[in-house]
């Protein structure tokens, strides 16, 4: 990559997984969020997690993200030790008052990392306007400030929450390139979507988690198979547990969240 890192620990990435989970259970009070969720993510791969809202996609990337403590079960990261994990989070915040380019030079502060704030920018397309205040960015720019954010430090693993939502077809188009080229240079994208065009553009693996419970996974002809499906669309619908949008499942879940 063009930014500037100290270190690459991972001297053989692709004889071990980027990410891998056993077991991974999580619960808010008496809310079980996710259960015996385990898959991994091999390095220069994306893998799209997708399910209905409320389904436990967001927890499961921050706790990727080591945002977030799982109650049971291993997760292990390449690089482990640093946890060299870029996150982007489905609403990122900035400071208004800063510019693009201080946001970036900002948070590798945070990390203490030497970033090349110029090459990040230029990475992700805000090169045009890297002096432009956060306040006054587009959604889409900010989103793609949040990519730029989630670059810093080199990671191996990026870890993008709905990075896809808000943007129009061109700056879609953008952040795919963005994404095949972090995975040319074999880091490992995990995202989460609700957007099937991106899943089929760029999904190496789909997990489909519906209820708090992985209940497919695989490349998407897989999963097309096993569901015996003409598109990932009906896939979804007949591997889920019925596709329902209050993903609250009374076995696991017992709340009624609308
Ligand atoms: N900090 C929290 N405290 C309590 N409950 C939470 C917390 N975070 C999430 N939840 C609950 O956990 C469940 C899963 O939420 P999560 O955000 O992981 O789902 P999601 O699949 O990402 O949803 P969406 O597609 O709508 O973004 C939901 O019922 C949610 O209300």
């Amino acid at each position: 990559m063009s930014t500037q890192s100290t270190d690459r620990p991972d001297e053989q990435p692709e004889q071990r997984p980027a990410v891998e989970l056993a077991d991974v259970c999580h619960s808010f009070g008496d809310l079980d969020v996710l259960g015996d969720v385990s898959f991994s993510v091999s390095p220069g791969t994306v893998a799209c997690v997708v399910g209905p809202n409320g389904s436990g996609k967001t927890t499961l990337l921050r706790i990727v993200a080591d945002l977030l403590e799982p109650d049971a079960g291993a997760i292990s990261v390449a690089g482990d030790g640093g946890r060299r994990v870029g996150y982007l989070a489905q609403q990122p915040a900035f400071r208004r008052q800063f510019t693009v380019a201080e946001t970036v030079a900002f948070y590798g502060s945070l990390v203490a990392e030497r970033v090349d704030v110029d090459a990040i920018l230029d990475r992700v397309g805000l090169s045009a306007v890297a002096g432009r205040r956060v306040d006054a960015l587009s959604g889409g720019m900010v989103r793609l400030l949040g990519l730029a954010q989630a670059m810093v430090g080199d990671p191996s693993v990026l870890v993008l929450d709905e990075p896809a939502n808000g943007l129009d077809p061109t700056m879609a188009r953008h952040l795919r390139a963005v994404i095949d080229d972090l995975t040319a240079d074999g880091d490992a994208v995990l995202l989460s979507t609700h957007d099937l065009h991106t899943v089929d553009r760029l999904a190496d693996t789909v997990l489909l988690v519906d209820h708090g419970e992985l209940v497919a996974a695989g490349p998407p002809d897989e999963l097309l198979a096993e569901a015996d499906a003409a598109s990932l669309d009906e896939a979804i619908a007949t591997l889920g547990h019925g596709g329902e949008t209050a993903a609250v499942s009374p076995g696991l879940h017992g709340g009624d969240r609308p």
